[in-house]
């Protein structure tokens, strides 16, 4: 059974389709990140895989079932991006209250709630009052109320954003210990270096549109950038380069050196880059097989959505 399965999803709001055509799958026990600029239809999405908003068109389905069927929605967790809480309660009630409206019984909840506030770092704070909380302490509690209840599917919407670095770091642990236990995990964020360390696969939308989906490695189609330092240009090394892979950046600005990216298709073709530059009679400065990173795939792949797709689509367009 898939964690989250959507096919052609589709949400309109006045003549405008925010998501249009969404197809994901989410197998159980993987991290997923979910990207795209802002406006892109990412927390509309998430609301419809939680029930929260009726799609227009289309097919979800949540851990084998419709969002709003409330046995599905207890083995669902949700920490929304814009977390608002009932300031008066302690965070123990809070907890006490999401852990009843999910279903734990009394005994259960006197175990579970120490043990998730210990995992979110919040241990021996229970007892004061949300409105005593700190942004990245209510957060916090949030993250607790969102695990609690042992839920399959785990959707956190910015989960760090309040968060000092030592909180990110405990997140990710959190997500981690997640996957380990078989729980899906769909993750919003615009840190993509957090994205980067913690996701299995991860989908970039743009305007409700699936541009890619797949793992860091799928992908980047299986190409590594290299960048390379150079002490000069000579004639013909530019073209050699560009015979081993693709030379993407070239910048002859400093006045001591040339630094270079090219992007080979494997790490075997590391060795002649340096016999390239040798060859060619200039000195070898630098030279870093880089990981692909997520912020140059999403910057590439939002610039070279042509400007035409950029346009909101009227409805009235499609019909
Ligand atoms: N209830 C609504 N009524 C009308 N338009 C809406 C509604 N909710 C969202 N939208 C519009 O849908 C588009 C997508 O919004 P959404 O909040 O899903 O984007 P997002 O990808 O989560 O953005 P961000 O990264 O900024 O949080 C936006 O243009 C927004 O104005």
């Amino acid at each position: 059974m898939n964690a989250i399965e959507t096919r052609e999803l589709r949400k309109v709001y006045g003549s405008r389709a925010v998501v249009d055509g969404l197809t994901l799958t989410v197998p159980e026990g993987e991290v997923f990140g979910f990207l795209g600029p802002n406006g892109a239809g990412k927390s509309t999405t998430v609301k419809m895989l939680l029930g929260l908003v009726l799609p227009t068109a289309g097919e979800v389905q949540v851990l084998g079932g419709r969002p709003a069927d409330p046995q599905v929605r207890a083995r669902l967790g949700f920490l929304p991006e814009q977390f608002r809480f009932q300031t008066w309660m302690t965070a123990e009630e809070f907890l006490t209250f999401h852990g009843r409206l999910a279903g734990l019984k009394a005994a259960e909840l006197r175990a579970r709630i120490p043990q998730v506030l210990e995992t979110v770092g919040l241990g021996g704070r229970g007892r004061e009052t949300l409105g005593g909380y700190s942004k990245g302490m209510l957060q916090r509690a949030g993250l607790a109320g969102a695990i609690l209840a042992h839920p399959r599917l785990v959707f956190l919407d910015e989960p760090t954003s309040a968060l000092d670095p030592i909180g990110r770091v405990e997140v990710r642990e959190i997500i981690e210990r997640l996957r380990a236990e078989g729980v899906a995990v769909f993750l919003n964020s615009h840190l993509l270096s957090e994205v980067e360390q913690v996701c299995d696969r991860v989908a970039f939308v743009k305007q409700g549109r699936v541009l890619e989906q797949g793992s860091m490695r799928d992908l980047m189609g299986g190409v590594l950038p290299v960048d390379l330092r150079v002490n000069r240009l000579p004639d013909g090394l530019l073209d050699t380069l560009r015979g081993l892979g693709e030379v993407r950046r070239v910048d002859t600005n400093p006045a001591t050196h040339v630094d270079l990216e090219v992007w080979v298709a494997q790490a075997s073709a590391i060795p002649a880059l340096a016999r390239a530059v040798f060859t060619a009679g200039a000195e070898l400065h630098a030279l870093t097989p880089r990981r692909p990173d997520l912020e140059t795939m999403f910057l590439d792949l939002i610039e070279d959505t042509p400007e035409a797709a950029r346009a909101p689509r009227p409805e009235v367009a499609r019909a």
